[in-house]
């Protein structure tokens, strides 16, 4: 991909998701997405400390003209900062900035760390100055229909002088919204109090928005976003997602920092910060306490499904609500309500966590109700680019590996990393990615003026481009061997006349003296923009066959990072630094790292490599005799 990854200062709020109104009443995706904005417009601009200002855009507005605003209302210096909706930097023009979308306003070139000071407003009267309601939704759709009422409600018990309730469980701030009738009837949780946001009130700080969070393909400030994503993918209502919508809310009881140290700044003024807001459903359990047996075949299901396709790293037995159908209380039939999707669509694979996965439930197979809803699947384009490519291989994973007849416990399966000797390796999706990866490198080889394209921006060049002829000790296509999958396939690796070998072992040795030296870069920069030379180092992960993998050592193994889940049950009391307790999970697979021009081949590559990777699965599921045995006739 073109587009720089670098992003703090970038690309920081993904937002293409409010791009266009979503079809209401359909799971087909829409491919024209682009609408034009209107003249007149109203945003939120947020710093990344997490303030923000609603505002409203006249045609002849600028970035500057937002930014002078900022500076007037928030008392904040705008110099060398940069305006960015999503993806997109916005230099000057406005036009492609839409009705009620967060834009972010960040400083350019500054080391964030927790000791930096970022964009903070020094103690003016923000709302003075801010003329948008106490809660706004953002975005358009009818889809949050169903959120109005509950923003009334909040509104009115607001007004009546009802307090929200903080919620102590978690690791992020979270807020119940209560009525007038003082009900709990939204959790509301801002932005910029994530894990290691600058505002987290449970001492987890040290990040600007912007970078990587606790899981590192997900930035910090983003999960808010991924909330609303999940309900939104959740067409139908499917698995059961609660309403939830991206709000711009002001209240006193919401918490600030100081900006140096993660301090709760004491005098409580009314706060303004985007947040998600979602529906409070009333619950008996979460399935960690509750037994499993009377879960619905068809709610894990669903769950699943839903899990496939937006790649769910968070799926613990915590984030499903467990509600007697028969409140009565009797102990029959539950119904499941799955929450917490900040932590899905990564921008890079992770290893997911689907607590279901061994449940026997998901060895059911499919009904032809769900195949039938998983056909009419359609991915829907409307999040940042990387994320967007993560569900779009997911939906195609998940679309495939129906029609091929596997499980939800089997697709799940070929998701999850395997942990060997307290090391992390690739999961067979991952395994299927790579190799799709090195076939397609190896088809634009074939075409030598295509060759820059697939490793580097349009203006780079790394490698000479001379005609030597192959050497057997370093042919790259020789010693990696190209898996059955591709000798199977038949594909268009062959590279005429040695001309692609010779560039190929040419690669490997760059590739193996950019590993080297990158040891330790990524760590501290995953989102970096991958330069000319070092793209390839993903695409050398590729040096695999897809059974019985025999990946270079460098890329084979990491080290077993603590699971977010470590955080979880440390105390939450003192401040934690986001660099000591961030989890170092490797990415194999940087879907991001593909050129564009490249991303339908790699796809179609990634599609065709599937049945035998299903047929392998399938041949493992079977040879498992030591699992229970699991068909339809389970009685659940
Ligand atoms: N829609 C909802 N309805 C009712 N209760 C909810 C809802 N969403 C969350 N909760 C409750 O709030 C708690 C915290 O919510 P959630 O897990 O989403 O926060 P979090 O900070 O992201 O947590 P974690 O750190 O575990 O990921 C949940 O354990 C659950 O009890």
């Amino acid at each position: 991909m073109s587009r720089n990854l670098d992003g703090p200062v970038q690309t920081q709020m993904a937002v293409a998701i409010f791009k266009s109104p979503l079809r209401g009443d359909h799971y087909h995706g829409s491919k024209g997405l682009e609408g034009k904005p209107a003249g007149r417009r109203r945003v939120f601009v947020q710093t990344e400390t997490g303030s923000v200002l609603g505002m409203e855009l006249d045609r002849g507005d600028n970035a500057h003209t937002v930014k002078r605003r900022m500076q007037l209302a928030l008392n904040v210096s705008t110099e060398e900062s940069s305006l960015t909706f999503g993806d997109l930097v916005l230099n000057n023009d406005l036009s492609a900035v839409r009705h009620d979308s967060p834009l972010l306003l960040t400083r350019n070139h500054m080391h964030r760390s927790s000791s930096t000071p970022c964009l903070s407003p020094c103690g003016k009267d923000i709302q003075s100055r801010d003329w948008s309601d106490p809660i706004e939704i953002l975005g358009q759709s009818n889809h949050f229909d169903r959120m109005r009422p509950l923003v009334k409600g909040i509104a009115k018990g607001m007004k009546k002088g009802v307090e929200p309730l903080p919620v102590h469980s978690g690791l992020g701030g979270a807020y119940y919204f209560r009525n007038a009738r003082g009900e709990s009837v939204a959790i509301v949780k801002p932005t910029d109090e994530e894990p290691f946001a600058p505002n987290n009130p449970k001492g987890f700080v040290g990040k600007a928005l912007g970078q990587p969070g606790l899981k590192r393909s997900v930035r910090v400030g983003e999960t808010g976003f991924r909330e609303v994503a999940a309900y939104l993918l959740d067409y139908d209502h499917f698995a059961n997602v609660p309403p939830t919508a991206l709000v711009k809310i002001t209240h006193s009881i919401f918490n600030v920092n100081d900006g140096m140290n993660g301090n709760k700044v004491k005098t409580k003024n009314q706060v303004s910060k985007i947040a998600s807001m979602q529906q409070f459903i009333q619950h008996d359990f979460d399935a960690s306490d509750h037994g499993t047996s009377s879960f619905p075949v068809s709610a894990v299901h669903r769950i699943g499904i839903l899990d496939i396709r937006i790649f769910n790293t968070d799926r613990h037995a915590g984030n499903l609500l467990v509600r007697k159908a028969d409140q009565s209380g009797g102990f029959g039939q539950v119904e499941l309500i799955p929450i917490d999707h900040g932590l899905c669509l990564p921008e890079n694979l992770e290893d997911p966590y689907f607590e279901w996965i061994h449940w026997p439930q998901a060895s059911i197979p499919f009904s032809d109700e769900e195949i039938d809803y998983i056909r009419n699947l359609d991915p829907l384009p409307m999040i940042r680019e990387a994320c967007l490519r993560v569900l779009v291989l997911c939906t195609v994973f998940l679309k495939e590996a129906v029609s091929f007849g596997l499980c939800l416990a089997e697709i799940g399966l070929m998701m999850t990393r395997e942990f060997r000797g307290g090391e992390e390796e690739p999961s067979e999706l991952e395994r299927v990615c790579i190799e799709a990866m090195r076939l397609t490198v190896e088809r634009e080889l074939s075409s030598p003026k295509n060759f820059p394209k697939a490793f580097l921006g349009d203006d780079e060049f790394l490698f000479d481009l001379d005609c030597e002829e192959p050497d057997p000790e370093t042919d790259f296509t020789q010693k990696v061997g190209l898996g059955d999958f591709a000798t199977r396939l038949s594909l268009p690796f062959g590279v005429p006349n040695g001309f692609g070998r010779s560039l190929l072992s040419k690669l490997e040795e760059a590739i193996i003296e950019d590993d080297e030296e990158d040891d330790g870069e990524e760590a501290k920069a995953p989102f970096s923009k991958p330069q000319a030379s070092k793209r390839a180092p993903s695409i050398s992960k590729l040096s695999v066959s897809m059974k019985n993998t025999s990946l270079d050592d460098k890329v084979k193994k990491f080290p077993v990072a603590n699971p977010p889940k470590a955080l979880v049950t440390t105390s939450s009391s003192g401040h934690r630094s986001a660099n000591e307790q961030l989890p170092s999970s490797p990415s194999f697979v940087k879907l991001a790292d593909i050129h564009d021009e490249d991303w339908a081949i790699f796809l179609e590559t990634f599609q065709e490599l599937l049945g035998p990777a299903f047929a392998e699965r399938r041949a493992v599921t079977s040879a498992q005799k030591q699992l229970p045995r699991l068909g339809t006739s389970c009685k659940f």
